[in-house]
């Protein structure tokens, strides 16, 4: 397979200065596998970038949590992919659940903004995943199979992009996803990307899971064959994400 581990920390709209600088001391001292083993890319508050990415070892690269669909400008309060290429930022995290509910991102200007991230050279943790309604009405593979498909439709490489499945009834709740549910749905996925895009992408695409990973059940989530890493919340905050990329070896 081949798939390199990736964990991936998402800050969402939290932390002061001193929460900042309290969390890059945490991650520079913790004893973290080898780069060839797990690709770590932590996604501060857009104001906190330049400091944690100044700040953090290079092993920990850095993520915007957004960016704007369009090349910037008269577009009041967005943050452009060009300003995070300028700034050296490498990722960025799109289509975040919070983003589609609270801000009612669709699934085509979800797929426009991976298109014009990539096309500017950034690479994209692009976010599915389907409600307990949706889970409970079983169309669970539907849901983010045309999450999938929105984004298939308006790229042409999938060689800079990360699929995150983050089912939204696990994030924040504390219900995280059983091994099993996650199997089941990343290897939807990645059949998914065989049948409709290419074996190749299929077998390389990394497919990480998002939902109330912590260092408990990061270990057994982690050894399940299509779950190639995470994309953490609340625990990329506390020392135990040191655990969680821990769940790499
Ligand atoms: O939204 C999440 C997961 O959040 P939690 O780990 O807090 O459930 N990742 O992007």
């Amino acid at each position: 397979m081949g798939r390199k581990f990736f964990v991936g920390g998402n800050w969402k709209c939290n932390g002061t200065t001193e929460d900042v600088k309290k969390i890059v001391s945490t991650l520079n001292s913790g004893q973290v596998p080898s780069a060839d083993v797990v690709e770590i890319v932590v996604s501060p508050p857009f104001v906190f970038i330049p400091f944690a990415k100044s700040e953090l070892k290079p092993q920990f690269q850095v993520a915007a949590q957004n960016c704007w669909v369009k090349k910037g400008g008269a577009f009041t309060g967005e943050i452009s992919a060009e300003m995070l290429v300028n700034l050296g930022v490498p990722w960025v995290i799109i289509g975040h659940s919070e983003r589609r509910a609270i801000l009612n991102e669709t699934n085509e200007f979800v797929g426009d903004k991976v298109a014009y991230a990539l096309s500017q050279g950034l690479k994209v943790i692009a976010c599915v995943g389907e409600t307990l309604e949706e889970r409970e009405a079983g169309t669970t593979m539907q849901v983010v199979a045309a999450q999938t498909k929105a984004i298939a439709d308006k790229i042409t490489s999938w060689d800079n992009v990360v699929l995150a499945y983050e089912p939204v009834w696990a994030i924040g709740t504390g219900k995280v996803a059983t091994p099993a549910q996650a199997q089941e749905v990343h290897a939807e996925l990645r059949k998914w990307l065989e049948t409709n895009i290419k074996a190749d992408v299929a077998a390389s695409t990394r497919i990480i899971y998002g939902g109330s990973v912590n260092g408990s059940n990061c270990k057994e989530l982690g050894g399940q064959q299509d779950v190639d890493g995470f994309l953490v919340g609340g625990a990329s905050l506390k020392p135990e994400f040191i655990d969680i990329i821990k769940a790499a070896e």
